[in-house]
């Protein structure tokens, strides 16, 4: 026999578990499916992973870096890669276990499998079919891959999560988050890290005074960057190792090629064609400002709708809909603007709302003004690994009206959410200055800006 539930989510990751949660709490009769673990990218081959290596490169930076000039006589036998692997698979495996917990307290069925539409409002995993009067799609995405001659001696960012040994060196192919962040490890744990870019530099569409002091940052850290560099094949030597070919004739030895050139959606497999929901031209699944499709009673939402691809944007667009649907809340919508990011480069990287060219084009160069601030912050600069860290307000109209916020440098990943607050708040240059700073520390900048 059928079993019928009132929303049925298709999709274990942020925005699944995030709506069948809310949905259960306002009680709904629930199902989550997920065909490989839960959590989805985030927890399994995202945020968390990527954040505990992280961690690991920020110990092997004080270590290295910092901890001479602050008097320790520090000495390092060996790093141990998999040891790292093993706790960052630890924390992984308690996350698993609290997820299980909180969806068996909210009474949800968890189907374990590999969803596919038979219609609108059926579907079947394993040969079972389930109906629910509302279906949302939240089957993320995974690591895009090159057409290219040898591009499988390559890895994406899923396979560098599953790397058992670090590699000695590692060519990075890519311009976005994942391509710098990943680059940054590697390099601060020790392995010889090159960056290729296919344009001159990384993250070409944040604001420029973030893009070319990390681009700079890098290089004198001692990444490589290859840049104008479109991959064109990948060749395997007789010595295991590999050599990538540039499209500009160059090339290079190297042990392992990571690709980070974007994501694609999750949509080719799951007969979508049944149901008549249409997808735009790259896979996505478009949707309105209540995360409905264009068939009644499906929906989607996080990174299978090609907008914002952030946990955090995945879990509140899922707990506004499931308000939406069960718990009478009909006039919330997701906002998409002013979302505040983090880029989990070395140093890194906080921003949000609009960059110096995107304000100067929507406002005119005459109504921006632009505080800026630059300083050697003061964990580094006690040490001879003096490192800059450089902050920028972007105000508008005669109220100076904050408009955008970036930061490159310490402790930024950090500092950002509380001005974030403000700023979704409406803040103005005047409002910043207003509260006083605390000192010293780095986010005190951004209210003594002149
Ligand atoms: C390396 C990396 C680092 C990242 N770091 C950050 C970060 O620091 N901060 C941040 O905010 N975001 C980060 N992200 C982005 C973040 O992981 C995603 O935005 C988020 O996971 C999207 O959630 P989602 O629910 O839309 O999809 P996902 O988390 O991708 O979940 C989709 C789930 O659906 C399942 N699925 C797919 N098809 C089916 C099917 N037919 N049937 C059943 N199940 C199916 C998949 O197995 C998967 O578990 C990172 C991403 C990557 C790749
Ligand atoms: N800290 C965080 O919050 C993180 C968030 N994420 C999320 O996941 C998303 C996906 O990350 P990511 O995979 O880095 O994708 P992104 O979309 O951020 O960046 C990919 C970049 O790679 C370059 N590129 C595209 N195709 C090719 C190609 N064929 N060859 C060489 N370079 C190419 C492009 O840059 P160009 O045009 O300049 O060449 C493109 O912008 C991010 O956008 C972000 O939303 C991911 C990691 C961390
Ligand atoms: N902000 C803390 C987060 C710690 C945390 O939330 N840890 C999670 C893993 S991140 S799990 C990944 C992500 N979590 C969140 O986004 C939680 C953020 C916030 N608390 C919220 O409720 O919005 C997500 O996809 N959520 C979907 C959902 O739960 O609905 C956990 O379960 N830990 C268990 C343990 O420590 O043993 C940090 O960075 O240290």
């Amino acid at each position: 026999m059928t079993q019928h539930f009132d929303y049925i989510a298709i999709g274990g990751g942020s925005g699944g578990i995030a709506s069948a949660n809310r949905a259960s709490m306002r009680g709904a009769k629930v199902a989550l499916i997920e065909a490989k673990h839960m959590g989805g990218t985030c927890v399994n081959v995202g945020c968390v992973p990527k954040k505990a290596m992280w961690f690991g490169a920020q110990v092997a930076e004080a270590i290295h870096k910092y901890s001479a000039d602050y008097g320790f006589d520090v000495t390092v036998n060996k790093f141990d890669w998999a040891k790292l692997v093993e706790s960052r698979e630890a924390y992984i495996k308690r996350i698993h276990g609290s997820y299980d917990r909180v969806l068996a307290n909210n009474n949800i069925t968890v189907i374990n499998g590999f969803a596919k539409f038979v219609d609108a409002n059926t579907v079947e995993v394993d040969g079972v079919q389930y109906t629910a009067d509302h279906i949302t799609i939240a089957t993320g995405g995974s690591p895009t891959w090159p057409k290219i001659e040898g591009a499988e001696l390559g890895i994406d960012s899923n396979g560098f999560f599953a790397l058992t040994e670090q590699p000695k060196r590692c060519v990075v192919v890519g311009a976005g988050y994942i391509a710098v962040e990943l680059a940054g490890v590697l390099h601060s744990l020790g392995t010889e890290t090159k960056l290729a870019v296919r344009k001159h530099m990384a993250l070409r569409n944040f604001d420029p005074m973030l893009s070319e002091t990390l681009s700079e940052m890098m290089q004198e850290e001692g990444i490589e960057l290859l840049a104008n560099s479109t991959p064109s094949k990948v060749v395997k030597q007789a010595d295991g190792s590999l050599v990538l070919h540039f499209e500009n004739g160059t090339f290079v030895e190297t042990d392992c090629v990571i690709w980070a050139i974007g994501r694609t959606p999750a949509t080719d497999n799951i007969n979508i064609e049944s149901t008549g929901v249409e997808l735009d031209n790259r896979g996505y699944v478009p949707v309105n400002e209540h995360h409905e499709t264009n068939v009644k009673g499906i929906y989607a939402l996080g990174d299978i709708i090609g907008k914002i691809e952030l946990t955090p944007v995945a879990v509140k667009s899922g707990r506004i809909l499931a308000e939406r649907l069960f718990g009478g809340i009909t006039n919330v919508v997701m906002d998409y603007t002013n979302v505040p990011t983090v880029v989990f480069s070395h140093p890194a990287i906080g921003t949000m709302g609009l960059s110096e060219p995107e304000a100067i084009a929507e406002f005119g160069e005459e109504n921006v003004k632009v505080y800026t601030s630059s300083f050697a912050a003061m964990y580094t600069a006690v040490t001879e690994h003096r490192q800059m860290t450089k902050m920028k307000l972007v105000c508008a109209g005669d109220n100076e009206r904050v408009v955008g916020i970036h930061g490159i440098g310490l402790g930024m990943d950090e500092i950002l959410q509380g001005f974030g607050v403000a700023m979704k708040m409406g803040a103005t240059k005047a409002d910043f200055d207003a509260c006083v700073a605390i000192h010293p520390t780095s986010a005190e900048e951004f209210v003594t800006l002149r």
